[in-house]
């Protein structure tokens, strides 16, 4: 998965094998390569940038109980990276209210289709003190591994992206983001090697979980079912 060597092969990267197939197809979805190719439905984009408004609500609180995780199971060393994390939603969310003013999308008058609410019980089903810290920073990872690369490759060589969705797609396209990912995949490993197998068998059900997710919210920004 990381064409670029930055992340040593751990547990995570011994997952692509088995399961390359469903991290295609959530990483190079016909919504994401629309949009590299050109031909992306502007209703589509719309619809996209409203629902993950709804889901990047959501998603600090996620992101708030893997910090919880975080101080309470580790010894302190990845909280600076999570609470970076963290912080960087409140920017990502005024970006997602400027870029709805820009595209028309009255945030106000979103509700949540029934893909993007199922992630959002997913991502709610973590506060639960029993789910682990290791099942919570790997999930974490490869929600924001799947954006990366998704975004990543629409700004590549030979991209047709439209000029209006270059800012969208640097936003988690971009190499800063990416080593972002690195660190949290890092993380992830270090946490896997440590874990008792049933923990690395959840994260892995975790990590299964999130990619068939991730397709379903993608078909939803596509088709609205
Ligand atoms: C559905 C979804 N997945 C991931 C991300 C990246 N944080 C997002 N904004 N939305």
């Amino acid at each position: 998965m990381d064409g670029g060597g930055g992340v040593e092969a751990g547990t995570t990267a011994a997952w692509m094998a088995p399961h390359r197939g469903m991290y295609e197809r959530a990483t190079r979805h016909p919504f994401t390569v629309s949009i590299r190719d050109g031909t992306v439905d502007p209703a589509a984009f719309r619809r996209w940038l409203g629902q993950d408004y709804m889901f990047v609500k959501e998603f600090v609180a996620f992101l708030a109980s893997v910090l919880l995780k975080c101080c309470r199971q580790s010894d302190g060393s990845d909280m600076e990276i999570i609470l970076g994390g963290l912080a960087s939603l409140s920017d990502e969310l005024s970006w997602f209210k400027k870029e709805a003013e820009k595209w028309s999308v009255n945030l106000a008058e979103v509700s949540p289709l029934k893909s993007n609410t199922e992630y959002c019980r997913f991502l709610q089903s973590f506060s639960e003190p029993e789910i682990s810290y290791a099942v919570a920073i790997t999930t974490f990872w490869i929600i924001e591994t799947v954006y990366q690369d998704s975004f990543a490759f629409c700004i590549e060589e030979g991209n047709k992206t439209p000029p209006e969705l270059l800012g969208t797609c640097q936003r988690w396209g971009s190499p800063e983001f990416k080593q972002y990912c690195q660190s949290l995949q890092r993380i992830a490993d270090r946490c896997l090697a440590d874990a008792p197998a049933d923990a690395v068998k959840s994260a892995e059900e975790a990590f299964l979980r999130v990619l068939e997710l991730e397709i379903g919210f993608w078909d939803m920004s596509s088709s609205q079912s």
